[in-house]
């Protein structure tokens, strides 16, 4: 059965931040596991800020998982974090746990089954971008709500205004963290243009009022006469300017990515997400705002609206302009606001492509009964020890199970198969990295010596024999080997070597068997 993973997230189904998460964890997994592989919970956390028992939570968990452990957990923005990590510790044991969206750094240290993506926040970058983008400004505003993360981020905000103070940098820095939405309307709308705002987090005001970025935004925006900077990459097109934003998507292909490396069985890693250069053009233009100014890599997405007009040709002129613009943003927008998305996209799909071609090219090597090596990996070691300058001794040994027809004809093919990998795990085991073992096909399997003289050799072989003879399987016959043993020589070559082998086999089994003969 393919590995399942619960992904828990902090928030609900309809908020966009969430939904970029999903999406890119869900694309990222596309093609490595079933889409049934994956089950999705919901906290809600925002809306229901501590109105939700948690140990209510963590029951409701339990009664769906605490049978049907899932093989990884991976969880959405702080509470679910928090939740996994504090009161539900034991909830999923020693499950792998990957964190994404996280703001407020965990606590060092970090057990061993925990790794993630610390999101953290760019309210220094935004900072300067605004300072460097928009020279003049005399003041910046940093707008935050109350929830837990708006109140973290509002701490933050004021030790960087502090420090920005102490630089002397020319804007002075304010923090708004205790409006509510009408307050926080009207001060914006009657601030002067000589000021800037940055959105850290408003979901909750001081009143306790929950709203969507995607209500609020577009109005605060309309109503400000200046301009607001943002660093999440979902407020983009909700009326920002832009900012050093991330972006959810990215995130999930890249947790998608470290999710896999941990089903297979890598070590967990903690890494941190990406805040790139984003502008809306619309907004740029809405400010007068020089695209020169923009800092190298910005990606830009919106263009500007042509303006009204009276008479109907105007309106035509309009309507074709309107199209035009229209298409033209389409396809600037297919261009460029997804360039950076397609970038770590196709990042993302090349590491799993890198990890699926290996795992392609160890299938298509491995022998899938015994797990050994094949005859095509065969083929290329033997060229590799011929084509290696060394001047060592090279020896192959063909060995063959004695009578292993009757085993499949009297117990059937299933048994013949369970002989064959146990017979394959013992003369491994045996060898003990003396040599290299491969399934030649069907009961024939090939050992390659290197750098063992001829004595060596056929001591191996025969310890090999002997380890075989002595193996009693539960519920199976004896079982016996005989080997023929040959020098591979570097200028005779692999054809030789192996109808010396062949020869050797075939004097051993002539010779009555469970025995080794050397050419
Ligand atoms: N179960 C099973 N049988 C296999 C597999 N590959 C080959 N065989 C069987 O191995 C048997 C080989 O039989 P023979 O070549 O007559 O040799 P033998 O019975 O081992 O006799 P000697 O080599 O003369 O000792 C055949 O019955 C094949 O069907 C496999 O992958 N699984």
């Amino acid at each position: 059965t393919p590995p399942r993973i619960l992904l828990l997230h902090s928030y609900h189904p309809q908020y966009s931040w969430t939904q970029g998460f999903q999406k890119g964890i869900k694309d990222g997994l596309a093609g490595h596991l079933p889409v049934e592989a994956l089950h999705e919970e919901f906290m809600d956390a925002r809306r229901f800020d501590g109105e939700v028992d948690e140990d209510l939570l963590l029951y409701w968990l339990a009664s769906k998982y605490r049978k049907h452990q899932p093989d990884l957990v991976i969880t959405t923005d702080d509470a679910a974090f928090e939740l996994l990590r504090g009161p539900g510790k034991a909830l999923f044991g020693k499950v792998p746990l990957l964190f994404m969206g996280v703001n407020i750094p965990p606590q060092q240290p970090l057990s061993a089954n925990i790794g993630g993506l610390v999101e953290g926040d760019a309210i220094a970058a935004n900072l300067q971008l605004i300072e460097q983008m928009l020279p003049n400004t005399r003041r910046i505003v940093l707008l935050s709500g109350s929830c837990q993360l708006g109140r973290f981020l509002a701490a933050k905000a004021k030790d960087q205004a502090e420090s920005w103070r102490r630089q002397g940098h020319k804007a002075e820095i304010e923090v708004w963290d205790e409006l509510d939405l009408e307050q926080l309307r009207s001060r914006l709308a009657a601030l002067p243009s000589d000021t800037a705002a940055l959105l850290l987090i408003i979901h909750k005001d001081a009143k306790g009022q929950y709203f969507s970025y995607e209500d609020v935004v577009p109005q605060l925006s309309r109503d400000t006469p200046v301009p607001l900077f943002a660093m999440w990459g979902p407020l983009l097109g909700l009326g920002v300017v832009g900012g050093v934003m991330n972006d959810p998507y990215l995130q999930g292909l890249q947790v998608a990515a470290m999710a896999l490396d941990r089903l297979a069985g890598k070590p967990a890693v903690v890494e941190s997400g990406d805040f790139y250069p984003r502008f809306d053009g619309q907004q740029l233009d809405r400010f007068a705002i020089d695209r020169d100014r923009l800092p190298s890599g910005s990606t830009l997405s919106g263009q500007a609206k042509p303006s009204q007009a009276g008479t109907a040709l105007l309106m035509m002129t309009l309507l074709v302009v309107g199209l035009a613009a229209f298409a033209w943003q389409r396809y600037r927008h297919s261009l460029q606001h997804p360039l950076e998305a397609r970038v770590a996209h196709l990042k993302a799909r090349n590491k799993a492509l890198t990890r699926l071609a290996r795992k392609l090219d160890s299938a298509a090597h491995t022998d899938p009964l015994t797990g050994l090596p094949n005859r095509r990996a065969c083929d290329l070691q033997l060229n590799q020890a011929l084509a290696s300058r060394q001047d060592k001794p090279l020896y192959l040994a063909l060995l063959d199970l004695d009578h292993f027809k009757v085993i499949n004809d009297s117990l059937g093919h299933d048994k013949g198969d369970q002989v064959l990998a146990a017979v394959a795990l013992a003369m491994n085991q045996a060898l003990d990295g003396q040599g290299s073992l491969f399934r030649w096909g069907g009961e024939e399997f090939l050992l390659l010596l290197r750098g063992l003289e001829k004595d060596k050799a056929l001591a191996l072989c025969e310890k090999l024999r002997a380890q075989i003879a002595a193996l009693a399987l539960p519920g199976l016959p004896a079982i016996s080997v005989s080997v023929g043993l040959a020098p591979l020589s570097r200028i005779s070559g692999k054809s030789a070597a192996l109808r010396g082998a062949d020869k050797a086999l075939y004097q051993a089994k002539s010779l009555g068997r469970n025995r080794v003969q050397a050419q």
